[in-house]
């Protein structure tokens, strides 16, 4: 059976289609999002691990034992689940040691009892540098050391000094809350903050900017209140590299393993289809297959999640290797080192500059303020250095200028060239772009096929809408990976192949088919639901018994909604056996109301509320945190009118709901 309801209005949460930011899943206590294995990792496999391995395997887990070993006056411990606290964490250990001379210990948090906080001896800092996720909670290897401070209110740690800072996003509701509760942790039992806590937005996109100020805070503390002396050291390079001409590995290849345990793989693109028209002319959808046949042991489960690593766009490599005057060095093979042995490098043990520049390092990003100001130090002539001084010196100038400019790496040097044309930077290290350039990161998208129906292919939905830059409308921006994705050529097997990795996801459908299913989606939000609906068409056209799906989507009018003639013929072909119950909501749909997805829910809340409070329906949304806040308030208001409760009953219901597994959120912001 299939009910097709409320076409009349729409939502522009397809605004969101495609996972904008670096990471977007659900997440719960980390178990969907595991650190991958390292040493799983051969694509990514990091120079010099094996001699971390062995340091770390004989390490004590005592950090005042490990401070003192060291002769360390700061402690840094980082707490992340996809790398952002933990490159700033190496940030952080990298400037402190060269601009006050310091020994630093720098650690993930789980490789330490989290009780031995009580032994850092008096005279030496903590820094905690920690992320949050689902409701307020930390990553996986901040767990326990979180868990130990809530625990333990007794704790007497008078003698410890510390700074913390948080990263987040300000578009969920528990901004940060990993790294206030746990400052706050620390004072109760009686801990020094020697600065106030500091947080990163990565809703602003602010998170470098919003570091580099906190961490200016604490350094002038250091100097002002504990006598440390800071020296302006200009630029120190935290890498070695090597390279070498191509002849000696020209029949190396980094990138093909038959080993068994690869997660990070290379799969062929099979199709790239354009499914939905927009409103605005630049905007596009597109549908893409991978194909995992040639990876046995790579497997996923409908609901899980896929990362893929961008690549950067030629134009844009080849600018900044004309304007370093390093062409001809393109196909060099790099051998990339740190010079401290207990930092990690996130790069493959071959590669050419060329693959440096489009595949690992964020060349496509805004330039960070501080690179600026750090390139400014470097500056060969007084007109250069004010001039960068000029785009760095404040927060403000940078981002008036970021206003006004598209400004990555190779544009910002060509910008300078522009203005002192007697400017040259053949003499800028490769080192400084390995130091000072973000890592590329993975784009997580939601997978939308189903592994019962189609185990050897992975498909994702992917919204392609460039941006204006905010003081200069007519110049767009495209989205690194989303442009990457919609242009991948059938034709040409090498260039179609996608970097990815399958992530596992509690985004599941309930384990007894016969419970009803509510779904809830915006824009690319409907991916994993096409999985979900195909699945249980399977189901029941092998004579399984289905319960019921309900499908609230929102899009803005009946050309952008993604894959409706698909379900909706799917559940008329099986329609003696599966009920699919299919609401839209147009936001834009010409002489028609606005109408988003919450309005709809509201319409049929006494039928889905019957289904959740009732028949213990599982309730999924999936798409932006703003609708998934929506629709959280619509359903809760409705279960206090229906049941009479207050609203801390209602939210404690939902929490019910959660720990069953009946209230599922994949969204991203
Ligand atoms: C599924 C998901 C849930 C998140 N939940 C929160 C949250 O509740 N509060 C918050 O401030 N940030 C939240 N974030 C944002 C992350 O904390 C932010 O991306 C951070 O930079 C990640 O740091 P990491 O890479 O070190 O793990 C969430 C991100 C994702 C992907």
């Amino acid at each position: 059976m299939l009910n097709i309801l409320g076409n009349t209005s729409c939502t522009d949460y397809g605004l969101f289609a495609a996972i904008i930011l670096s990471t977007s899943f659900v997440y719960n206590k980390g178990r969907f999002l595991p650190r991958t294995d390292r040493s799983e990792k051969i694509l990514y496999e990091k120079v010099q691990k094996q001699d971390a391995a062995t340091s770390s395997s004989s390490a004590t887990r005592d950090m005042g034992e490990k401070v003192r070993t060291s002769d360390a006056q700061f402690i840094i411990l980082w707490g992340s689940q996809s790398g952002t606290a933990e490159g700033l964490a190496q940030r952080l250990k990298r400037d402190i040691q060269q601009r006050f001379s310091s020994q630093v210990v720098l650690g993930d948090l789980s490789d330490y009892d989290p009780a031995t906080v009580a032994n850092i001896p008096g005279p030496v800092f903590l820094v905690l540098i920690m992320s949050t996720y689902g409701e307020g909670d930390p990553s996986d290897n901040a767990q326990d050391f979180v868990t130990y401070l809530t625990s333990t209110p007794n704790a007497n740690l008078a003698q410890l000094r510390f700074a913390a800072f948080g990263c987040g996003n300000s578009s969920y509701r528990y901004f940060n809350q990993v790294i206030y509760d746990t400052a706050s942790a620390l004072e109760h039992r009686g801990a020094k903050a020697i600065v106030p806590v500091g947080t990163g937005d990565e809703a602003k996109r602010s998170t470098l900017e919003d570091f580099h100020d906190w961490k200016a805070a604490f350094f002038s503390t250091l100097v002002s209140q504990y006598a440390l002396s800071e020296r302006d050291i200009g630029y120190q390079p935290a890498v070695q590299i090597e390279l070498e001409a191509p002849s000696s590995k020209a029949t190396e290849n980094s990138t093909k393993s038959t080993l068994a345990k690869v997660t990070v793989v290379s799969l062929p693109t099979v199709s790239n289809l354009a499914v939905a028209q927009y409103v605005d002319p630049l905007r596009s959808c597109v549908h893409i297959k991978l194909d995992l046949s040639s990876y046995p042991q790579i497997k996923y489960r409908t609901g899980d999640h896929i990362a893929v690593w961008p690549r950067n766009p030629k134009d844009e490599v080849d600018n900044l290797l004309r304007i370093m005057q390093k062409e001809s060095q393109s196909d060099y093979y790099m051998r990339i080192t740190s010079k401290d042995e207990l930092v990690e490098m996130n790069f493959p043990s071959t590669m050419t500059l060329h693959d440096l520049l489009s595949k690992h390092l964020d060349i496509c990003a805004p330039v960070p303020r501080e690179t600026i100001l750090v390139l400014a130090r470097m500056a060969k002539t007084p007109e250069v250095k004010q001039e960068l001084e000029r785009i760095g010196s404040t927060k403000e100038a940078y981002a008036i200028f970021l206003d006004s400019h598209h400004m990555t790496l190779a544009r910002l040097l060509c910008h300078i060239s522009a203005l002192h044309p007697s400017s040259s930077w053949d003499w800028l290290p490769l080192s400084f772009l390995v130091d000072l350039i973000p890592p590329l990161k993975p784009r997580l998208y939601s997978i939308g096929s189903s592994s019962i129906v189609d185990p050897k292919h992975v498909s994702l939905v992917v919204s392609v809408k460039p941006q204006p830059i905010p003081g200069r409308p007519d110049t767009l921006i495209h989205g690194l990976t989303s442009t990457f994705l919609a242009r991948l050529p059938l034709n040409s097997p090498e260039e179609s192949l996608v970097q990815a990795e399958i992530r596992r996801s509690d985004f599941k459908l309930p384990f007894n088919t016969e419970t009803p299913v509510i779904m809830v989606a915006a824009g690319t939000g409907i991916a994993p639901f096409r999985a979900f609906v195909h699945e249980r068409a399977r189901l029941a056209s092998i004579g399984r018994p289905v319960g019921p799906m309900l499908l609230f989507f929102g899009c803005q009018n009946q050309a952008d909604c993604l894959f409706y003639d698909e379900l909706t013929e799917l559940a008329a072909t099986h329609a003696s056996r599966f009920e699919l119950q299919l609401y839209t909501a147009f936001s834009r749909q010409p002489s028609a109301k606005t109408k988003y997805v919450q309005d709809q829910l509201f319409e049929h809340r006494q039928s889905v509320m019957k289904y959740l409070i009732e028949d213990d329906a599982g309730l999924y949304i999936c798409g932006a945190t703003a609708m998934a806040k929506e629709v959280r308030k619509v359903l809760l208001e409705a279960a206090m009118v229906m049941k009479q409760w207050t609203s801390s009953e209602a939210e404690q219901w939902r929490q019910g709901r959660r720990k069953a597994k009946r209230w599922n959120e994949d969204v991203w912001s």
